[in-house]
Order: structure tokens, then sequence, then C-alpha cells
């Protein structure tokens, strides 16, 4: 025995409120579309009018379209989720808007009763109404010119949505774009042209309030898109990713919609009009296709093709839009080889011989070098730039990870990471009768920092205002974070890193101490040992905290009696004298 589903009207309508649409506005829309679908399906768009007229009593929307005969009204009116805009296969027509057959029961959001008249030429004319309770009624209807009116008696409370000032907003937010002559109250609402094909930077400044930084124009034939990219003047964050206006058909489909762009082109706001691409049910969003994934595409081709024009014409103009948005190119250039050239040979960077792109460094130096945080970089560059060691502040978002990029798509590239105890093998080493007369002066140190796990050594260096460089190689640092970690672990995590500890041998941080400094000079040669002890543990103090080093309780300990101690001294000098 075979039976037919029932449909409960209002479970049908609540969904549609509820689920599908964002508002009970979208009626408006999808009136529009019907009577445009019915004025395309007569074959003369020229000629098609759409009028629609408000009132206390009702909404009334006409149209001059194709009509229905009354085998039609049963069949396609009647019958949620019938559609004729789609062929014997079910595939959508390509010239309508429409294709679920769901469209017309959004007026039940805001009416409890819809009337549609409608005559197709050389067919009887045909009232047919529809309740939000699911019944329908079908009679003769009066005498009319082929086409179909559709009339709305509002839902009390939904009244707000049916007076003329929000259906004229509604209908030229939706419709203003479209082929079709649409009047609301005797007000066109329709322009005609496109407008952002017009006066762009008007357009922009209207739509998305911002005078454009340049206006890109987007061409994707195969999705019969054309539209214009706008590229903000001011930079956003990456993360919130802006909205595009998208029309299908010249019917507006959604003022945010977020799928049309690769995430990195978050510097442009875009309009489109589009004939291909498809909508989703609720018509807010676009269908994940193919399509959409290949129109994508070829957005993010004409974005970058601007991009690199602009390097070759206008590196100027360039220069500023990398001012306002390299945040965004720099993470494209993460996985995008063009973006990577074009911070490569465009992005300054800080370096400690000024402000140099990549490719000005590389040309310079040969090499790459780079610290990969900012207190690296401050602590090391003037001692690097005294060595001769050109070094690159690459311990902004995404520019080390950019640097090391850089090696992995071109051989010809060499890079080095700074590692900070490589520096002291550039240092100077002392005569062999300097560092016999320091011995005893090293020996004591060394006693006095032991416990703070640091090795004392002496050097010459530049420049010589610096007295003291405190040197973490990058297993001397990892071997830190290890022995805190084993110092908070439970049984079977310590264990774990207790194997570990085997093969990670401990490489102690070095307090490299500059023998060109007068006052270093000075404190090597204290014939007071107490006093020379309290000199060098303020120098390892100082050096900690000039490279930003952190802190452990044991050397603010330190910090804090060493200092007490020079201060006692010193008091005790002037009192005595
Ligand atoms: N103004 C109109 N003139 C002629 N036919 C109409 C009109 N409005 C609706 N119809 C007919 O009623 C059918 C159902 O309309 P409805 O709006 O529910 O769905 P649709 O437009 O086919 O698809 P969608 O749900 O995508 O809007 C349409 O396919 C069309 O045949």
């Amino acid at each position: 025995m075979s039976n037919t589903f029932q449909v409960d009207l209002r479970g049908i309508v609540d969904l549609l409120s509820h689920h599908l649409y964002a508002s009970p506005r979208v009626y408006v829309r999808e009136l529009l579309q019907n009577a445009v679908d019915a004025i395309t399906a007569t074959g003369s768009v020229p000629q098609g009018r759409v009028t629609i007229t408000t009132g206390a009593d009702a909404l009334r929307i006409t149209d001059n379209g194709i009509g229905l005969t009354e085998a039609q009204v049963h069949e396609l009116l009647a019958t949620i989720g019938r559609s004729s805009k789609r062929d014997e296969l079910g595939f959508q027509r390509h010239e309508f808007l429409g294709q679920f057959g769901i469209g017309l029961l959004s007026c039940f959001l805001v009416a409890d009763e819809i009337r549609v008249h409608t005559k197709r030429a050389g067919a009887a004319p045909v009232l047919w109404t529809g309740y939000s309770d699911g019944r329908y009624e079908v009679r003769p209807g009066d005498e009319r010119e082929p086409g179909t009116t559709v009339t709305l008696l509002p839902r009390r409370g939904a009244e707000h949505l049916l007076t003329s000032t929000t259906v004229r907003e509604l209908a030229e937010l939706y419709g203003s774009l479209l082929p079709i002559s649409v009047e609301v109250d005797g007000v066109r609402v329709t322009a005609g042209a496109l407008p952002w094909e017009a006066d762009r930077e008007a357009y922009c400044r209207q739509v998305f309030g911002f005078t454009p930084f340049d206006v890109i124009e987007l061409n994707v034939p195969e999705a019969g898109l054309t539209g214009a990219a706008f590229v903000l003047p001011t930079a956003v964050n990456p993360a919130a990713r802006g909205g595009h206006r998208v029309y299908l058909k010249r019917m507006l489909l959604a003022e945010n919609v977020e799928s049309l762009l690769p995430e990195w082109a978050f510097f442009a706001r875009c309009v489109i009009d589009s004939t291909e691409l498809r909508p989703t049910a609720s018509r807010e969003a676009l269908y994940e296709d193919g399509l959409l994934t290949d129109t994508r595409d070829a957005i993010a081709d004409q974005l970058r093709g601007w991009l690199v024009r602009l390097a070759a014409t206008d590196p100027h103009r360039l220069a500023r839009f990398l001012g306002v948005h390299h945040l965004g190119v720099k993470a494209l250039a993460l996985h995008d080889d063009e973006m990577l050239r074009l911070v490569e040979q465009w992005w300054p960077m800080e370096t400690n011989m000024g402000r140099l792109t990549l490719a000005e460094f590389r040309e310079r130096q040969g090499v790459i070098r780079y610290a990969t945080t900012v207190d690296e970089y401050h602590q090391l560059s003037a001692v690097a730039a005294a060595q001769d060691v050109g070094l690159i502040n690459a311990g902004y978002v995404y520019e080390a990870d950019i640097i090391e990029r850089l090696a992995t798509v071109d051989d010809a590239v060499r890079v080095e990471r700074l590692e900070p105890s490589d520096l002291a093998t550039r240092f100077t080493g002392l005569d062999t009768e300097t560092e016999l007369r320091l011995r005893p002066f090293l020996s004591a140190a060394q006693r006095r920092l032991d416990r703070l796990g640091c090795e004392v050594v002496i050097r010459a260096f530049d420049p010589v205002t610096v007295p003291a460089l405190y040197l973490v190689s990058r297993a001397a640092a990892f071997h830190d974070e290890f022995k805190e970690s084993r110092a908070t672990a439970d049984d079977l995590w310590g264990g774990v890193l207790d194997a570990l500890a085997q093969v990670s041998p401990a490489e102690r941080p070095q307090l490299v101490l500059n023998h060109r400094n007068p006052l270093v000079r000075r404190v090597v040669a204290l014939a007071d040992p107490e006093l020379a002890g309290l000199a060098v543990e303020s120098l390892y103090g100082q050096a900690l905290m000039l490279g930003h080093h952190p802190l452990r309780p044991a050397d603010a300990a330190l910090l804090n009696t060493s200092f007490l101690g020079l201060l006692n001294r010193a008091v005790t000098a002037e009192e005595q004298k």
C-alpha cells in the first residue's frame, strides 16, 4: 500500500521562519523573485513591469509575467517543493532565480492569507487563496490582463513589515539592480545600470563607507561574474573576515558573504554579480560547489595579479599598501611563492644596518642572518654590528617563518638563525700574558656564579660601552626550560623527562665580560676580593636584565644582595672620608 506524505504547513512556516530565513523581511525578495521569473518566462524582459502597492488592508504585487493556468495553480502553488523553474531532471533552469518551490511560503511569515490572482494568455483567470493553517481554495478570478497579482493580508503583529517605507526599502535593497522596472507606491526603485561600473569610488563610499586605496576589476567568465574589489585604506584585523556584497542575476543575495574570497584577501571588500553561482536554499549564502571553488581561485589570481603589477609599475604605491596591510601579505607569503617574493623584494625589515628588504640584506651580507625574538635582537644587534655581523630582527609576526620558507623554496638563499653563543666565537681572545694575569680573578668570579649555572669568560669586543653580555645558546635555553618542567612534573612524566635528559647534555650560558670596557678593566684590577665579587654579581644581573632574560628567584636574590652590598660599600667609603 502506498500513501502520500501529509505536510503540516504551520510546521513548515515555523521551520522557514526560525531556521531557514534570517528574517521575515525576505518575503519581499521572494515575491520580487517570482515576479521577475514570471516575466523572464515570457521572453520579453524589456517590457516587464512589477508594481507594488501598500495599504493598511493589504500589500499587492503585480507583474505582467507569464501567469498560471488553473491546472498549474493546483500543481505549483499548492504543492510545497514543486517549482516550474526546474527541468524534467530536477535541475534548476538557468534563466530563473528560484528553484526550490518554497519561496512563496515565506509570505506566511508576515501574512495569514495569500491571494494569487493570475491569468495565462489564452486561459481563464484564476484566484487561489492560501491560508497559513494549510487550507487553500481555487476559484475563477475576475477578468484581467495576463500576469499575476499576489495579495498579502498582514498577520497581526507583522504590519510594520508591510508599510510603504519598509517595503520600498526592502525592494530597493534586494531589487534595485534588476533589469526590470519595479515600482513601490508609484516610486521606481530599480536603477538599471550596475552602479559600481559607473563611479566605483563613489559606490564604495556609499555602500562600504570608505574611500578605497585602489579598485580592482573582477571578471570570471565561467561564473558569469563581473564586479569590483575595493582595497581597504586602513589596516584591519586579518582574523575578522569581512563580508562581500553578492548579487545573483542582479538580485541581492546578501551583503555579508564571506566565502567569496580566500582568507588571506582580508584587505579587499568586493561587490559582484554572477549569473552562474548558486544560492543556498535560504538565499543568504553561496552554495559551496566546484564552481565556487574555481571562482574563488580566479578572484584570488586577480588580486594577486594586481599586487604583482603594482610592484612592477608603482613600487611607491606598493610600499604604501604594504605599510597598511603587511600582516595579511606576510600571512599569505607563508604559503604563496609570489607573495613570498613580494615580501622579499619590497618589505623593509628592521636590521642593525637600518631598514632593508631581505633582498637588499642578502646582497650586502650574502647570508640572511636573523634573530627570532625582538629581545634577542635588541640584546645583540649593536654587538653584532660592531663585529660586522648583519642581523635582522625577525621577531615580528610571521617574519622568521618567512625567512625560513625563503630558504626552502630557493636553493640560492642561505639563511642562518643567529646563535647567541656563536657570537662569542667572533670576539677577540686576550693575549696570553693578560690571560694569565686575570686567571685568579676569573676563578674567583666563577666560584661566585657557579651556583647559578653560569660560566664566566672574558673577551675583548665592541662596542666598548657594553660591559658584559649574557649569552644563552638554544641548547642551554632548552635545558633551562627542561629543568623547570622536571621540577614540576609528576613521577611518570618526570621519568620520561629524565630519560630525555640523558640525550640532551647541558650547555652552560656564558657571562662574557668585555675587556675593552673601562669599568670592567677597573673591576678585574680590584685588590679587594669581596668588592670584586659584588661587582661580578651586579654585572651578571645587569647583563641578564639588558638581554630581557627571565629572572629566576636565585637571580633576583643575587641582584638584591649585590646591589645592597655595593651600596653599603659606597656609603661606608663616603662616611670614612
Ligand atoms: N508571480 C508569479 N507568476 C507566475 N508564477 C508564479 C508566480 N509566483 C509563483 N509562481 C509559481 O509558483 C511556483 C512556486 O513558487 P515559489 O516561490 O514557492 O518557488 P520557486 O520560485 O519555484 O522557487 P524558490 O523556492 O527557489 O523561490 C513557481 O515555480 C512558479 O511556477
